[in-house]
């Protein structure tokens, strides 16, 4: 395992290089793995296993559009592609990934199906982290572990795809064969992670709710919408309202900071930007620190958990999801984003 230093701080890595794809696939040879669940991660994570030559199956509910889109990607009936229990049955390595809520309604023909030696693998710490609002507690003579790929399960794929990797977390709950730690960096490597970093399942689930309510989603639609509506409420056109608070971060400036941090991109700015955003960056740290407080403490105990649970568990929830989604979408800001994007010049015919 490589240790680096992060800014100061020594962490271990896996990286490809000490444990490349062919060890993945020697220590996997003998098992079956088993993909629960066909969403945004399922199909990820078992696409790159099969193009990696690992032995993968997916389980999922016959009848349903994921089915069909499982057959569509070159999953086969009967062969590769099985209903959920006969899935769990054949797996020896249990890959859970339905959705959060939908692990607590499954878990008890999920439990059934491991028998001593298996594993169980998620993909967040979610389910044994909060294992009192889940029920989620397995056996003692299983392994369990996760890989949780740091991104959408559609970036997972497409940068496998173009010969990159998303990088995933790794974490052991419990090792129950002594070989939980070869079984968890194989699968890491097989799903196409570029590397991995060590954590626990409760730090995983603490940092990704934050940041994934934070400034990953939450906290950037939020930003976007204030300062939208501030440029609006000045007179300001849609598209130059959009394009000073949206367009021009993802097209030219976030780019710049991927490729080589901040810095590297202010360094890129005017010395007249650089002066403002030097002088305002710190207000806006001081101004939203307590929200993110607020957030970590609400993850911490248990309320977002609770609340993703109810929701997510309710029957009619993926049609109040879209709701939702719909209002983002039909926003004004969301809709001038539509027109300026059929603008850019690889967009238009
Ligand atoms: N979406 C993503 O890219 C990421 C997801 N994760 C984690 O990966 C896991 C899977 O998440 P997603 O792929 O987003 O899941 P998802 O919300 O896309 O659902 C996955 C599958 O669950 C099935 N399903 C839903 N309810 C069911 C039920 N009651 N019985 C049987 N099947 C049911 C759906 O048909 C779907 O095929 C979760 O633990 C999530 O936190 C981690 C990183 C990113
Ligand atoms: C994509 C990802 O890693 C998230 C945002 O944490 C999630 O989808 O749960
Ligand atoms: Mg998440
Ligand atoms: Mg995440």
């Amino acid at each position: 395992m490589a240790k680096l230093n992060f800014g100061g701080v020594e962490e271990n890595v896996v990286t490809r290089e000490e444990f490349p794809l062919a060890k993945a696939q020697e220590v996997l040879k003998n098992e079956t793995v088993a993909v629960i669940g066909y969403g945004v991660q399922g199909p990820g994570q078992a696409l790159n296993q099969k193009d990696n030559g690992i032995n993968v199956i997916v389980g999922q509910r016959k009848n349903s559009k994921t089915w069909d889109k499982a057959i569509a990607d070159g999953f086969v009936p009967g062969e590769t592609l099985f209903e959920i229990e006969e899935a769990l049955q054949r797996g020896t390595i249990i890959c859970y990934l339905l959705s959060d809520a939908a692990q607590i309604a499954l878990w008890p023909t999920v439990q059934k199906h491991l028998t001593p030696g298996k594993a169980l693998y998620f993909s967040h710490g979610f389910g044994i982290t909060f294992n009192e609002q889940t029920g989620i507690v397995p056996p003692k003579d299983v392994d369990v572990f996760l890989v949780a790929p740091k991104g959408s399960g559609t970036s997972l794929r497409r940068m496998f795809l173009q010969g990159r990797g998303l990088n995933s977390s790794y974490a052991i709950f419990q090792d129950a064969t002594g070989k939980a730690k070869e079984r968890v960096i194989a699968l890491g490597i097989a799903v196409g992670s570029g590397y991995l970093f060590e954590t626990d399942f409760r730090k995983e689930v603490y940092s990704d709710l934050t940041g994934e309510r934070g400034t990953l989603m939450g906290a950037i639609q939020g930003i976007f919408a204030a300062q939208y509506q501030v440029l609006r409420d000045k007179g300001h056109t849609p598209s130059e309202a959009f394009n000073e608070t949206v367009e021009e971060l993802t097209q030219s400036l976030m780019p710049l900071v991927a490729e080589n941090g901040m810095d590297w991109m202010y360094a890129n700015c005017s010395t007249t930007a650089q002066r403002g955003a030097l002088d305002w960056w710190k207000k806006f740290r001081d101004a939203t620190a307590p929200v993110f407080k607020d957030l970590y403490e609400s993850v911490a105990t248990g309320k977002e958990s609770q609340r993703s649970i109810d929701s997510n568990s309710q029957t009619d929830y993926r049609e109040k999801l879209d709701a939702e989604l719909k209002e983002l979408r039909e926003s004004e800001m969301w809709q001038a984003g539509k027109t300026v994007r059929s603008l850019r010049p690889e967009n238009q015919k």
